[in-house]
């Protein structure tokens, strides 16, 4: 297969591609990535020594550069986009422009170019506070309503609506995945996980926005490339063009416990904890019901939370060259991600 991976050059989307290059040595990657500040070819080492992955600059919403670099593709992975939630509340535009507009970009390019297969990333939380229509608490179902609260969730369930509409109206192989929180390698240190590592390990208070009673499900970013490497690669059983999956590690933890599993690992005192101003609109719990994907694909995470968290403290430590990187380059950025919320 030859596999078009927009924002592959990200945190997931580069985690995607080396797992495709391990896994499947026929296929051919072509990694579609703007490189904002999130996307980094620090992220793809493999570039400069694997033929059969090749790399081209662009952004989603330019159509003609688009459908020229979808010559002769046979899928999409769909990840590019703005992904960080306290960005959405104050550069809500770049997120509309990027996540709507540019996936209709990229829709249109796959019905025109014909593609057999368009992988949609979307998010667990276009469902907004896992519950059920009666409001009592429970892991969203695919069947269940959306009810985005921020305006990435938003535009997030927008652009995940417009892409099954795709299926509905011209049968485009669409599939929708909506997951759970991701951790691991190569994650921008904006998001929970790894800005708590890079401050303790830097001795600087970790940011708990409101009470810390936050609760998300965690899932190692290599368990959620395998799920998403079945729906690429499936061609037997029950057919998934036009379904949504969730996947998720079931793995509830809140805010608080994450930050105290961090700082007990590296030894750093509890006094770095910081109890800040919470979120605008802070969705209590996100958590995802997985039986569809288990009962039809067989997927499940391998990771376990207590292990995965582990590896990737030792990631972060060891991998400092990366991070010097990521400080030269954008600076500015990387502050404002350590700092928000402060
Ligand atoms: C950065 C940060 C976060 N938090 C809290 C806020 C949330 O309750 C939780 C996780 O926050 P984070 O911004 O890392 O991730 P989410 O807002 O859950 O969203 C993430 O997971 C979904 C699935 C996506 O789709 C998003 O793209 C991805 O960013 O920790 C803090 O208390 N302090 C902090 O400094």
């Amino acid at each position: 297969m030859r596999i078009f991976v927009t924002g592959g050059a990200g945190f997931i989307g580069s985690n995607f591609v080396h797992h495709l290059l391990n896994k499947h040595t026929s296929d051919e990657i072509i990694v579609f990535d703007t490189l904002t500040y999130a996307g980094n070819l620090a992220n793809l080492p493999s570039l400069s020594t694997t033929a059969r992955l090749s790399f081209i600059q662009g952004d989603i919403c330019d159509e003609r550069s688009v459908l020229q670099a979808l010559a002769g593709c046979d899928a999409i992975v769909h990840f590019a986009a703005e992904t960080h939630v306290d960005r959405s509340l104050v550069e809500t535009q770049n997120f509309i422009a990027t996540n709507v507009q540019g996936t209709y970009v990229l829709l249109e390019a796959a019905r025109k170019r014909h593609l057999q297969r368009f992988l949609y990333i979307s998010t667990d939380e276009v469902y907004g506070n896992a519950c059920s229509p009666a409001g009592v608490s429970r892991p969203s179902l695919e069947s269940d309503s959306l009810r985005p609260l921020s305006p990435y969730a938003a535009s997030k369930a927008g652009a995940d609506t417009l892409a099954f509409s795709y299926w509905a109206s011209y049968e485009l192989p669409v599939t929708i995945t909506r997951c759970s929180n991701n951790y691991g390698p190569y994650q921008y240190p904006e998001k929970q996980i790894p800005l708590f590592i890079l401050n303790a390990l830097e001795d600087r208070p970790l940011p708990i926005y409101g009470d810390g009673q936050h609760s998300r499900d965690w899932i190692h970013v290599y368990d959620h490339c395998a799920a998403l490497d079945l729906l690429l690669h499936h061609t037997e059983g029950q057919p998934i063009a036009g379904e949504i999956f969730n996947i998720g590690a079931h793995q509830e933890r809140s805010t608080l416990e994450n930050a105290t599993t961090i700082l007990k690992v590296l030894e750093k005192p509890g006094e770095q904890i910081s109890f800040v101003k919470d979120r605008l609109g802070h969705v209590r719990r996100h958590a995802v019901d997985t039986e569809k994907i288990y009962q039809q694909l067989g997927w499940q995470t391998q990771i376990p939370f207590d292990e995965g968290i582990k590896q990737t403290i030792d990631w972060y430590r060891n991998n400092t060259a990366w991070l010097a990187d990521l400080k030269q380059k954008n600076n500015e950025f990387l502050q404002k991600a350590l700092n928000l919320g402060l």
